[in-house]
């Protein structure tokens, strides 16, 4: 009998052998299809991230975060830190990162997310611990490859427990057996003209005062405070591959060329949490923020591709002067990343605290 296990009873090197062997080998898939997952189902990750000021300055640089409190200790404690913490964006995309291998690897999209919460800075040196739950899955009635899963995920502080942030997060996700659905319109568009406010009002400075006068200013007037900011940033492999993958992110959407040819994108795609980050930086380097707070109603519209260029428009929907510390207020904006072509890519709602003038 043939030893199998002998070196030289296959030339691998020969590619028609090779090409021949390879059709025959089953793969050692990783990654889930929809039909893994079920409601309640609890989910531990395992990856063994730390956070790092490394990580933090390379996310921050890359996407144009330069809020000076996440890159100095001076600035960090006049901001009410205690130590320097690592950016709130690069915190976020490590927790969902290290999630992908068991919640998105199989592929599909990131669609949205919901009810982001932060509980408190996150430090330099944390090594991280997440947990997911199934709240819900469903097939997809225009897409009868994939099902529709979110998630509640939570990180903690591994040494400590303390949690750092929770949010839900719902993805397109392949199923093994197409289902049996009308495979209905895709991506229907309502029609309808919609009715624009009669101006868009910008406001006059970057401190809490300036937005509060401008929304009142449009109350007046029919007019919403409406921007968009000059900055854009063009998305290169750094930003496409490298910064998914330094945060453990292993979705092929980023980084497998091959495998995305023959995908709804039919490229890869940046992760949503890198084209976000990029929208929030054009937006956070026009106000003075003090701090992060929460982010609701995530969606991602469209394929975000590498030389597609990302800009960001923000609109101001509240100011509370009473929720933030003397020092600052809330405000709540809608922000939208949108491409070269003036589409749509990200929207979400956020709220920061942003510093008085006084
Ligand atoms: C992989 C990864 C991270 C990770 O590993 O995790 C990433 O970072 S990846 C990069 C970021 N991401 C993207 O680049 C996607 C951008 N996006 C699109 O390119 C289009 O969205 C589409 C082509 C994917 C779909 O296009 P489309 O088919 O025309 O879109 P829609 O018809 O709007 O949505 C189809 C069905 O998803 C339902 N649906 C939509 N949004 C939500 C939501 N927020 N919550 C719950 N259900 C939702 C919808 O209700 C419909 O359900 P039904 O099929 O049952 O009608």
């Amino acid at each position: 009998m043939t030893d199998w296990a002998d070196p030289d009873t296959l030339d691998l090197s020969d590619g028609e052998t090779f090409d021949r062997l390879l059709d025959r080998a089953d793969t050692r898939e990783k990654g889930h299809f929809f039909e893994f997952f079920a409601e309640g189902d609890k989910l531990v990750h395992d990856p063994g991230l730390r956070l790092t000021h490394h990580g933090s300055e390379q996310w921050m640089g890359q996407t144009l975060n330069h809020d000076p409190a996440y890159w100095r200790a001076d600035t960090a404690q006049e901001r009410g830190f205690e130590e320097r913490p690592v950016h709130p964006d690069y915190l976020l995309a490590c927790v969902m990162g290290i999630t992908v291998e068991d919640l998105s690897e199989k592929g599909g999209y990131f669609l949205g997310r919901d009810d982001v919460e932060f509980y408190q800075p996150a430090t330099a040196g944390t090594p991280l611990s997440v947990t997911s739950t199934v709240v819900d899955t469903r097939t997809s009635s225009s897409r009868p490859k994939y099902g529709i899963v979110t998630w509640e995920t939570e990180g903690r502080n591994r040494e400590t427990g303390e949690r750092l942030v929770s949010y839900q997060r719902t993805n397109m996700i392949p199923r093994r057996e197409p289902a049996a659905t009308d495979g209905g319109a895709v991506g229907e568009q309502d029609e309808s003209d919609p009715t624009l406010p009669d101006t868009l009002v910008t406001p006059e400075g970057e401190h809490f005062e300036d937005f509060q006068r401008a929304l009142d200013t449009a109350r007046e007037e029919n007019a919403a405070v409406a921007y968009r900011h000059e900055r854009g940033r063009t998305m290169d492999d750094q930003l496409v591959a490298g910064l998914p993958l330094a945060t453990l992110n292993t979705a092929r959407q980023h980084h497998n060329r091959d495998e995305m040819a023959d995908s709804p994108s039919g490229d890869i795609v940046a992760y949503g949490d890198v084209t976000r980050s990029i929208a929030l930086a054009h937006a956070r380097s026009d106000e003075a923020t003090y701090r992060e707070h929460r982010f609701a109603d995530e969606r991602f519209h469209d394929f975000v591709t590498l030389g597609d260029t990302v800009y960001g428009f923000t609109r101001v929907l509240d100011c509370d002067p009473d929720a933030g510390p003397s020092r600052a207020g809330a405000v709540t904006f809608e922000h939208v990343a949108f491409n070269q072509e003036q589409t749509p890519v990200y929207s979400g709602r956020r709220t920061a605290l942003i510093q008085r003038d006084t």
